[in-house]
């Protein structure tokens, strides 16, 4: 059976490289994936989608009929295709054979997946499928404020228990800045301490408490640093996915 990979991430986190490295990556392992876009404003998709939601929703036209703003425009695109999912689902199961992965491109602003009922209605419907990993992909080099990177990893938090799936952390962009200081905070609580301190934000205290709080999300947290640009650390994202293909089945 294929494993389902939905990747979300903030805007700009680099999801859509991201996926698009993983692709080159696949088909030069002879393990081509199939690959589903959900972004209905993405102008260009760097890679060929398998089930494109623009092909079923014009954005453009939804905005237009129902007089809506840009974010409304993908909500409603959203909620429409995920009336049709179950087409999809269907697309994926005679397909689940011949594919080891179904990679997932999601819009650009992450609240339009993971707050809506389009977009727990898609994960939902995959999860009873097929085994689904979340793959949370994060800017690493925005996250060197201890304050940016504890809002990143709520998040990250939020959407795991509200998904309830396998979740893998990639922390991209490595090839800006390493990702070993963001290991060393969820690791060794003094080492945060220190950096919340320097930073001397009015925030201090909050973010010092909130990180005792994510301490047992990060025991549990399966975490690669990547660059979807040079492609390193894929080898470590497979491994992690395969781990967190094991949490699901069992
Ligand atoms: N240096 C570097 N830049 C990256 C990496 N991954 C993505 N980028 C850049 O980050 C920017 C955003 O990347 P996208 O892949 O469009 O990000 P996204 O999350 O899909 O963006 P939206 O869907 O528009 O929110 C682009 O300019 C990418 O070239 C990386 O690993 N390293």
């Amino acid at each position: 059976m294929a494993t389902c990979l939905i990747c979300l991430g903030m805007a700009g986190s680099g999801k859509t490289t991201f996926v698009q490295r993983v692709n080159a990556y696949l088909h030069s392992r002879q393990t081509p994936p199939y690959i589903v876009n959900l972004d209905p404003a993405v102008h260009e998709v760097p890679f060929p989608a398998n089930i494109d939601i623009r092909d079923t929703v014009k954005y453009k036209e939804v905005m237009k009929q129902y007089g809506l703003g840009p974010n409304g425009g993908i909500v409603t695109s959203l909620n429409l295709f995920a009336t049709r999912f179950d087409q999809a689902i269907k697309f994926i199961e005679k397909k689940q054979h011949d594919y080891k992965y179904v990679l997932f491109d999601t819009p650009g602003q992450i609240e339009v997946f993971t707050w809506s009922a389009s977009g727990s209605i898609i994960t939902d419907s995959l999860a009873s499928t097929c085994p689904t990993v979340i793959v949370y992909v994060m800017d690493t080099s925005r996250c060197v404020s201890p304050i940016t990177f504890m809002s990143n990893m709520l998040y990250a938090c939020s959407i795991l228990y509200k998904s309830r799936l396998p979740f893998v952390l990639v922390m991209n962009k490595i090839d800006i800045v390493s990702h070993d200081f963001a290991i060393e905070w969820m690791t060794d609580f003094e080492s945060f301490q220190q950096a919340v301190d320097e930073e001397g934000s009015y925030m201090a205290n909050l973010t010092s408490s909130m990180n005792l709080v994510l301490d047992e999300f990060y025991n549990n947290l399966k975490t690669v640093g990547v660059s979807a640009v040079t492609g390193e650390g894929l080898d470590e994202f497979f491994t992690a996915v395969d781990s967190a293909r094991e949490e699901y089945l069992t």
